[in-house]
């Protein structure tokens, strides 16, 4: 399968709605992780290219339909047709995916459907965001009310790990909540948010400018971070890369908001009255999934003494299993290579390091799988120094280190609340005391009671301490998107202030103009302005509804507004 049997514009960027070139001068090679080759040579994105796709996606919002004609259900629909163009395309998107990262075909084609998912959740709530009315008075001649509107422009800042499923989490919800994005991803793995931009290109599902794509570069993600017009940055990616966003993202002149999905050193509990080779099974499966290239990744193990040595030969058989399962072709491999030479060296030198200073033993695995691409084999430590770095780093590898035998689940609980991270966490009991405790006590974003890496667009995901700030998936995440804004208007005559421009308008509630106006059936208006007066007045004032000159024109614009808000 070569790039330009799928992708049209390979080489190019996507910006305003057309395919351009990039303005840099410096290459980035594209490698396909099961032989290292390379598949494609595209240009870097520098900072005119960014700045270019700003300008797009800022002209976009503020003066295109996206935001200012559109309304919720026509967002909702859009989103809609995204998701079924995924679906439609699932494989080629699963065989571009998994040129890239070299995963497991079943794996992308999971992950491709996984992505229809999400936008198929967020087109749900596209047409269900509004604000609150309040009446702070009891003569109502204040109309306090809430309207949440779009932020504007969204940098979006992806990892290698999960390229189409990060790029979705965070595309979904800006566009369902009105605002224009860019994303870029990262420089190892743009080929299937590209393939994206083409699908929705293609199909002609958005406005131009609403949606941009800069394959990587430091210097295209920076200019994302610097530039004024950007409202917020959504980033995916390690620790130390987060906070260097953040930090910029504070000093740029307009103080950006941010969404940081960081990395995770998430710990699995084993109690004494688990299934042991079920466990084991998911113990397995935790860590090593996408080859240990998840940020939630279940890399730490604390086993009860009770079953600690049947779990260990469990676990030990499940990974040689696994090891023994693996090859270099995707559509029948059991578990996938690293991304690159970077990446493998620098696993091999976590788990180096920890023999060298007798901070872990090797108990299987530990070293280089083949001698083509970047595979390494499926890795158990044991290790009973728990200031080890194999015990509180994100090693980001198929590396599991399993801590000593406990007794009591309260260390345990103990032990973790002293972590860096807090992104997730599981515990293997039926113990419901226990299940209870955990859940309440530990300080991680996700809990998974007798499972782990459970992820669906209804749940909200994201960090406690380093492992970042905001939240991905569920309702939480395209609130993310939004801003509230606070309106007070105290009425001084009879004549009711329309309080939006029809492009502005928001849905507040019809219930005052229903009782008032009968023959509008509020059935019909999916979003309809508030013209909040004292009861008493409201026909006749509506009826003079101020808007636009005479009174004969401002009646007929008041309502045909309200009949125009359909
Ligand atoms: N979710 C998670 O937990 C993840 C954790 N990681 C961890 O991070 C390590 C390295 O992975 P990697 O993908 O290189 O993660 P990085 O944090 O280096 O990069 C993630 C994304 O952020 C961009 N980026 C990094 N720094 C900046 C910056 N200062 N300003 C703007 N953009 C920036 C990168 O692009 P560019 O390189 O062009 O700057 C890339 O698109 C892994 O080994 C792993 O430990 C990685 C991926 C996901
Ligand atoms: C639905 C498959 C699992 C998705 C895992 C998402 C991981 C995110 C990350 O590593 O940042």
């Amino acid at each position: 399968m070569t790039v330009n049997s799928i992708l049209s514009n390979p080489s190019q960027f996507y910006i305003n709605g057309q395919w351009t070139d990039g303005q840099g001068s410096e290459t980035c090679n594209i490698t396909d992780p099961t032989s290292g080759q390379v598949v494609l040579t595209l240009k870097n994105g520098v900072t005119k290219d960014s700045n270019a796709a700003v300008e797009a996606a800022y002209n976009a919002f503020n003066t295109g339909p996206w935001y200012n004609e559109y309304t919720g259900v026509q967002r909702r629909d859009a989103l809609l047709k995204i998701a079924q163009v995924i679906d439609d395309n699932k494989h080629q998107i699963a065989k571009i995916e998994s040129l890239q990262t070299g995963k497991p075909i079943g794996n992308s084609t999971f992950e491709a459907m996984h992505g229809a998912e999400v936008f198929r959740f967020f087109a749900g709530l596209a047409d269900k965001q509004g604000g609150k009315h309040f009446s702070p008075n009891h003569d109502q001649s204040v109309s306090a009310y809430t309207i949440v509107e779009a932020m504007g422009v969204i940098g979006l800042i992806t990892a290698f790990n999960f390229p189409f499923i990060l790029a979705i989490w965070k595309i979904a919800p800006a566009l369902a909540a009105g605002n224009t994005v860019i994303l870029k991803p990262s420089p190892q793995t743009p080929l299937s948010s590209l393939l994206l931009a083409q699908l929705i290109h293609d199909n002609q599902l958005l406005p131009p400018g609403v949606f941009n794509v800069i394959p990587g570069g430091i210097e295209a993600g920076a200019a994302l971070v610097n530039h004024p017009h950007v409202d917020k940055i959504s980033f995916t990616g390690s620790v130390g890369g987060g906070k260097a966003v953040y930090k910029a993202s504070a000093e740029s002149a307009n103080l950006k908001h941010i969404c940081l999905e960081l990395g995770g050193k998430s710990p699995n509990v084993i109690m004494d009255d688990a299934d042991v080779e079920k466990a084991a099974q998911h113990a397995a499966a935790a860590a090593f999934i996408n080859t240990g290239q998840t940020c939630c990744a279940g890399t730490k193990i604390h086993v009860h003494k009770k079953i600690y040595d049947q779990f260990m030969s469990a676990l030990i058989a499940i990974t040689k299993d696994l090891t023994d399962r693996m090859t270099t072709d995707t559509s029948t491999s059991s578990i996938g290579p690293l991304i690159d030479q970077n990446q493998l060296n620098r696993v091999d030198g976590f788990v180096q390091r920890a023999i060298k200073n007798n901070e872990a033993e090797v108990l299987i695995g530990g070293e280089r799988w083949g001698q083509q691409g970047y595979y390494y084999k499926p890795t158990v430590l044991k290790s009973s120094n728990l200031q080890a770095e194999v015990v509180c780093e994100e090693i980001f590898g198929p590396v599991v280190t399993v801590l000593p035998p406990f007794e009591d689940l309260d260390q345990v609980i103990e032990f973790e609340s002293k972590s860096n991270f807090g992104l997730a966490c599981g515990i293997y009991t039926n113990n419901a005391k226990a299940i209870n405790t955990f859940v309440k006590k530990m300080r991680a974003g996700s809990v998974w009671v007798n499972c782990f890496n459970v992820l669906n667009p209804y749940m909200p995901f994201g960090g406690y301490k380093n492992s970042g700030i905001g939240r991905e998936l569920g309702e939480e995440a395209i609130k993310e998107f939004l801003l509230t804004k606070s309106v007070s208007s105290v009425i001084t005559s009879a004549a009711a202030e329309i309080p939006f421009s029809p492009a502005k308008r928001t849905l507040l509630e019809y219930s005052t103009v229903a009782k008032t106006e009968p023959s509008l059936n509020p059935q019909k208006f999916t979003e309809v302005a508030i013209i909040h007066l004292p009861n008493d007045s409201m026909p006749n004032a509506l009826k003079k509804a101020s808007y636009g000159g005479s009174d004969k024109k401002s009646d007929a614009a008041g309502l045909s507004f309200l009949e125009t808000s359909v």
